[in-house]
């Protein structure tokens, strides 16, 4: 038995490139045990990954977790958003799942756009103007390029809705991850029948959308399952949603979340609907929103360049005057699905380390300039940004955020906050609280915070206008993407 002082809940987060779980004392939010296990992504022009693969990780995780993780009461699954999981009638994959930074299905996007209604009906329909990452423009991707294969599809879910399924044996998703899919309405908080008889997807395919608080189902009876039999699994949620209960959010503080993909995002009480497609109009779990921008290229693109250049992902210079928009997955934010990295303004006395900040600054450009569209009126544009992910760990990043941004940054110390974000929905399935609450009573937002230093003006508007005169470059098509 372990030594915590209340009952035990697991939180997983399965993310792009793996999947972690913590095993979590409701009383304190102490983390008793952890795992994280790997996943692949293909390369080349597509990004895929075996959802089986999430599985397994999930249950390498749990091994590695221990005695802890079959004492928890509750479990709850965050994962990456978007992704399109097609399951047969044996509820196998018909094939691997197609993720949110897959830009393959750029033209069906713009199709899609125009046949229904345009971008301003499309926000105020579903909350979002949809991008390549959507779950919508993936399925009319395969419908054209694999039409065998949406034949042969009789489910279709989200990855925490797999791994939940799993857990369950029930098809169930949340108002959070559904609202990513492009085929939710945000005013009825339903699937948007319009959208789906478009498309040709069969609403009956799709998972049941369990409410805020309510329980998804229970492990149910297997040998093969990392988990006591009959423990209570919530809805699980988006890895941002999650992220967003894990620091106990509160409207108007800005998150920015520096991982495979780049996020801002804040809850608000108002449901967006930004017809220029920057920000998307998630849904949060909870019953508020969480208008969101996100880029394709932040942490997987810098150690790129830095691993071109030889260097370490720490070892940038100041100085020079080199641009670097290091688009080079096609970009979404802003919307540039088939642009690649582009570099301006190199000399004879251009160092290594420039042109490794110049591509942190490229990537950070990007999320902030979206960041002021993504807060509404009432946020409060002096409060330090919380900065968290992978990224938010190294100097390099946290510097170029400050320097970009001019504003304060503070660095909570807890690590996983997707993870424990879906610890906290686990616990509130159990203490009857919000699951916001429940993670500001585990104190997970606190951390350093480091001071604001004056914005580097110049820099941004050095990568502003390169962006802008660069536009027809970047949206060139230069390969096989
Ligand atoms: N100390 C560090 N400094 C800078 N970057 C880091 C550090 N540790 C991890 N990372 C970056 O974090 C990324 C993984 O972040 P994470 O948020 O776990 O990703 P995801 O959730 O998308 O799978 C890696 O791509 C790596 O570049
Ligand atoms: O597409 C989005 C948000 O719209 C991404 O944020 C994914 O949810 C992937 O997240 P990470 O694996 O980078 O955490």
């Amino acid at each position: 038995m372990s030594t915590a002082e209340g009952p035990l809940v697991v939180g997983v987060d399965t993310s792009t490139q793996s999947t972690k779980a913590l095993v979590v004392d409701v009383a304190t939010g102490r983390i008793v045990a952890s795992g994280q296990a790997p996943h692949t992504v293909t390369t080349g022009a597509g990004r895929e990954s075996d959802p089986r693969q999430w599985w397994d990780a999930l249950c390498e995780a749990l091994r590695q977790c221990g005695e802890p993780a079959h004492e928890a009461a509750a479990v709850s699954i965050g994962g990456q958003q978007h992704g399109l999981v097609t399951l047969d009638a044996d509820g196998e994959p018909v094939r691997p799942a197609l993720l949110w930074n897959d830009v393959r299905s750029a033209p069906q996007t713009r199709r899609l756009i125009e046949e229904l209604g345009g971008p301003k009906a499309w926000a105020e329909r579903t909350g979002s103007v949809p991008s390549t990452s959507f779950t919508v423009t993936k399925w009319a991707w395969l419908a054209e390029h694999e039409p065998e294969a949406v034949r042969a599809t009789k489910a279709v879910r989200l990855p925490h809705d797999y791994l939940t399924e799993r857990l369950t044996g029930l098809g169930t998703t949340d108002r959070g991850d559904a609202s990513g899919t492009g085929w939710w309405a945000a005013g009825s908080e339903a699937y948007d029948e319009q959208t789906l008889a478009h498309i040709g997807l069969d609403p009956a395919s799709l998972p049941r959308i369990v409410r805020p608080g309510e329980v998804a189902g229970t492990v149910r009876g297997s040998h093969d399952l990392p988990f006591s039999t009959g423990t209570l699994v919530a809805a699980g949620t988006g890895d941002n949603a999650a992220a967003a209960m894990g620091l106990g959010l509160r409207p108007g503080t800005p998150v920015l979340s520096l991982g495979t993909s780049g996020v801002v995002y804040a809850v608000s009480k108002h449901r967006p609907a930004d017809p220029t497609g920057t920000v998307a109009g998630f849904a949060d779990a909870h019953g508020d929103w969480l208008p969101l921008a996100c880029t394709l290229n932040c942490t997987l693109a810098v150690d790129r360049i830095a691993a071109l250049l030889g260097l370490d992902r720490q070892a940038v210079e100041p100085g020079g005057s080199v641009t670097f928009l290091p688009y080079l997955d096609g970009e979404r934010t802003p919307n540039l699905p088939n642009a690649s990295g582009l570099l301006h303004g190199l000399r004879h006395d251009t160092t290594p380390g420039q042109l490794l900040q110049a591509a942190y600054d490229g990537a950070v450009h990007a999320l902030l300039g979206a960041l002021d569209l993504v807060l509404d009126e009432e946020a409060d544009r002096t409060t330090p940004l919380l900065l968290i992910g992978g990224g938010a760990r190294g100097a390099a990043w946290q510097e170029t955020v400050r320097r970009l941004s001019g504003r304060p940054v503070q660095v909570p110390e807890a690590k996983e906050l997707v993870a424990l974000g879906a610890a906290a929905q686990a616990a509130g399935l159990l203490t009857g609280e919000d699951p916001a609450a429940v993670a500001r009573r585990w104190n997970t937002a606190a951390g350093p915070v480091l001071e604001a230093v004056e914005r580097d003006e110049a820099a941004f508007a050095r990568m502003s206008e390169v962006l802008s005169d660069a536009a027809p470059l970047l949206e060139r098509r230069t390969d096989a993407h």
